[in-house]
Order: structure tokens, then sequence, then C-alpha cells
């Protein structure tokens, strides 16, 4: 099979053009592709596939081998990869949690996120879901954390343990915040998550701590900023996750 290898601020997926035919993969065959010791390595794989009244489909695979729900990151990467297999520079596609927008422009893809009406608070942490489910923790410093210990605690806690979550621990004030992620289908600490960043910023402002759009948020892997709306009938809508993504190469595999 060939395949391409994206980035998008250090979150990493196999890229697999699906047009003229959708893989059937067994979950082993795409776990076996997404380890970083006997495959490819990746935190997820993607198929761009064909849709009716949709430049194409997003399907999303974490590297557990599941599919799984939206990925931010993944969606502005397959944007990237659709435009660098000459589809445009603007795109309408379909994904699991519905129909996005996305935007090029040398190497910077906006992708227009699902509308977000509800963030609750559990306890003193946040739990939103922005396409993906995502549990967030306002933390004094998270570099200093053992975030696989601290969010496995929180991942393997109810409500979440059976569906899982992704746990986000993040710090800032104003327009500027920085934060980790561990994600669900990973099982580990990645070096970005897009859905995350949305939903950190989203809780960064309803927590009243950045009353401002845009919200520029740096993770392990770079930056990426959210701008928004919002209403109180509505919640958060127009929102949109902005930064890198890049193709880092592409190769054959048996
Ligand atoms: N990396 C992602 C999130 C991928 C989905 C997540 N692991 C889950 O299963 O909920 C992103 O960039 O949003």
């Amino acid at each position: 099979m060939t395949f391409h290898k994206y980035q998008g601020t250090g979150n990493d997926f196999i890229m697999i053009d699906g047009r003229q035919e959708i893989p059937s993969w067994s979950q082993t065959d795409i776990e076996q592709f997404c380890h970083r010791r006997f495959g490819i390595g990746a935190d997820g794989l993607i198929i761009l596939a064909p849709a009716e009244g949709f430049d194409f489909r997003m399907i999303y695979y974490n590297s557990d081998g599941r599919e799984s729900t939206m990925c931010g990151n993944g969606g502005r990467c397959i944007a990237q990869f659709a435009h660098d297999l000459g589809m445009g520079n603007s795109f309408r596609f379909i994904a699991i949690d519905g129909p996005h927008l996305a935007e090029v422009e040398a190497k910077r893809v906006r992708l227009q996120m699902i509308d977000v009406p509800t963030i609750e608070a559990r306890g003193t942490d946040w739990f939103t879901d922005t396409g993906s489910p995502h549990h967030v923790v306002l933390h004094p410093n998270p570099d200093e954390l053992n975030i696989v210990t601290a969010a496995r605690a929180i991942r393997n806690s109810e409500p979440y343990k059976k569906a899982g979550v992704n746990v986000n621990f993040m710090t800032g004030e104003g327009q500027n915040w920085e934060m980790r992620t561990y994600e669900r289908g990973v099982e580990d600490e990645t070096y970005s998550c897009g859905t995350g960043v949305t939903a950190a910023a989203l809780v960064a402002h309803y927590s009243g701590k950045a009353p401002l759009s845009p919200i520029h948020m740096r993770t392990k892997g770079g930056k990426l900023s959210l701008s928004f709306e919002h209403s109180p009938e509505k919640g958060y809508f127009n929102i949109w996750l902005e930064g890198p993504a890049e193709k880092v190469f592409e190769g054959f595999a048996k």
C-alpha cells in the first residue's frame, strides 16, 4: 500500500488516499501500521474517501486501530492532504461529527469545528464535547505534571471508564495559554490535540479567564489558535481552529 505521513503541531497521522478504493483493514492491521517500533508510527490513521455532496469523507482511526470520533488536527491534515493531491484550497468535507469547512494556505489550515452548545462543570474541572469528548483541568504548571498517571486516573474513573475520555491540563490567562493532552485511543500523551485545544480554549473563555477570541494555545508540538463566537442561547458557534499542517514523507508498506 502507498501511504502518506502528515503532522499538525506534532499530532501525526498515516494518510491513505481511498478515492479509488477504501481499504478494509482490521483493527489489528491499523494498530500495527501505527506502532512506533513495528510499523510506520502515528497517533492515528485517516482515510480520504469519496462522499456524495462533499469534497470527501474523513474516516479516522486512533492508534489502537479503532474508529473514533472527530480529530481536529487530523481534519486539518486531511485538508492539507487534499490540497497536496490537487483537489483545491478550500473544502467542505464530512466527518463522523458532521460537515466541516477547511481552508488551506501556505501549509496553514483553518478548520471549522462543530458548534459547542454546552460546557459542564465537573467539580473544579470541566467537560465538553468538541467532536470528541474532553475533560479539562486548570493546572498551575502542566509542564511539571506526570501527565500519564494523572490523566489515566481521570480517564479510568466514572463517568468516563467505559467509553474513555481525552484529558487536558492547561494554564494561562487572557489570549495566551498552554496545555498538554492525554488522548483516548492512543492512551498516552500526544504532542497536540485539535479537539482538545478547542475544548481547552472554550473552557478558558467560559470560566471567565479568557474574555476575548482568538485564544492562542501552545501545545508540546506547536501553537494553535481558536476563534469563536458565543451567545447565551446558542453557546459557542462559528468556531475555527488554525495552525500548521504538513506532509512529512510518503512510502510504500507491504
Ligand atoms: N488527536 C485528535 C483527537 C482524536 C480523537 C481522540 N483520540 C478520541 O478518540 O477521542 C484531535 O486532534 O482532535
